[in-house]
């Protein structure tokens, strides 16, 4: 995204623990590529990284609400990273930091509370107690307390942090897992949660183009945006999370079965109990991490949706890709999903 949309880029350092194949094909343009291999938890590689660049956009994380990592990793890498990528800012004069937060820092809280298409400014009880939250709610607080320290040369780093719902588009894992989980139940899925639930989905080409246009814009409306939250959001319609999914996973040959949730909550609830169990008995021989866990099944159970346009109002954000061009190169990716597993 920054290299299509940003005429003022000269270099684009990509800082990442795994490096893939795809970074190749961004170095045959005239603006200079260079990835950096390297891990957010060293204070001494991401400061490397960093100094001499104009603006850093910290995306970089941990997400796991399945119990794959311990809650210190997910901790040291979410936390300690963030920590490091503000020192290494300040350490070394960059002035201008993007932070990839989450919805998540807001809620769904532990006590389901609905958020109903709410805004940067609604009240809501913001407690957590899954170490994914409660990661990047701390590393959030960092980055906007950050905002004013003195960077190396004396100037004042500016932050802010942009808050994206439910991601979805190529490359979405999860969305990969229910396809072929569809498959193997002979192209159907099961309604397990409410139609009535709406969660919060924004296309990943959106949340790029939202993070490009902060990092453009931070310098020019320092006074007005440093220290600031956003909601990253788009036109994708409000929707369960799994009708929602079926925008896509329909198109390709499977469906959605039953107008109800086929099994009650409280069967839910103990089945995704077992699995905690089943984990932590089974975590000597191997990894068991189901999607369905007590966490996933409150998030995918409590409405949480956004309606705001204070990144509109503040620089000028309106959505690359509509709904139906989100929507369309989402099924394409499935689909080819689809033909790389035949
Ligand atoms: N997936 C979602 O629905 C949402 C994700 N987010 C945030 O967006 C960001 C990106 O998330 P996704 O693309 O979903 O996850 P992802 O796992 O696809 O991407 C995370 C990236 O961080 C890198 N990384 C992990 N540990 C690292 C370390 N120690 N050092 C350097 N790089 C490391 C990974 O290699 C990967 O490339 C994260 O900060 C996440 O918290 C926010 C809201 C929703
Ligand atoms: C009970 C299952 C029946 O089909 C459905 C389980 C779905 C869950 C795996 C997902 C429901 C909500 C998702 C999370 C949500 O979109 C918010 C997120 C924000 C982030 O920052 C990271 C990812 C995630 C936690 C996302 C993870 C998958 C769900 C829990």
């Amino acid at each position: 995204m920054l290299l299509q949309q940003e005429p003022q880029l000269r270099e684009l350092r990509i800082f990442d623990l795994h490096l893939g194949p795809w970074l190749e094909e961004l170095k045959t343009g005239p603006v200079q590529v260079t990835a950096i291999q390297g891990d957010v938890t060293q204070a001494h590689e991401v400061a490397a990284a960093v100094a001499g660049a104009h603006v850093v956009i910290h995306t970089a994380g941990l997400v796991d609400v399945f119990g794959k990592t311990s809650p210190e990793t997910i901790h040291e890498v979410n936390v300690q990273g963030t920590r490091n990528v503000i020192e290494a800012c300040v350490q070394t004069g960059t002035r201008f930091l993007v932070y990839t937060s989450s919805m998540e820092v807001v809620g769904p809280n532990i006590k389901g509370q609905p958020f109903y298409r709410g805004n940067e400014n609604t009240p809501y009880e913001a407690v957590h107690r899954h170490p994914y939250p409660c990661s990047k709610a701390l590393a959030e607080q960092l980055v906007l307390e950050a905002n004013g320290r003195k960077v190396l040369g004396g100037l004042p780093l500016v932050t802010c942090a942009l808050r994206p719902t439910g991601i979805y588009g190529e490359g979405h894992q999860i969305m990969r897992d229910f396809y072929h989980q569809g498959l193997r139940l002979g192209g159907r899925l099961f309604r397990a949660i409410p139609a009535s639930v709406e969660h919060g989905r924004v296309y990943v080409g959106n949340v790029a183009w939202m993070h490009v246009l902060v990092a453009r814009e931070l310098e020019h409306r320092a006074a007005l945006m440093g220290g600031q939250v956003y909601f990253c959001y788009d036109n994708s319609p409000y929707k369960s999370y799994e009708d929602f999914n079926m925008e896509f996973l329909g198109p390709c040959g499977l469906r959605l079965v039953g107008t109800r949730p086929l099994l009650p909550y409280w069967l839910l609830l103990f089945l995704a109990a077992l699995n905690v169990l089943l984990q932590w008995l089974l975590r000597p021989l191997l990894l068991y991490a189901p999607l369905l866990n007590p966490y996933t099944l409150a998030m995918a159970n409590t409405t949480f949706t956004v309606s705001t346009d204070k990144a509109r109002r503040h620089f000028g954000y309106e959505p690359l890709f509509s709904w139906e061009e989100s929507r369309t190169r989402t099924i394409r990716w499935v689909q080819a999903v689809e033909g790389s597993a035949q």
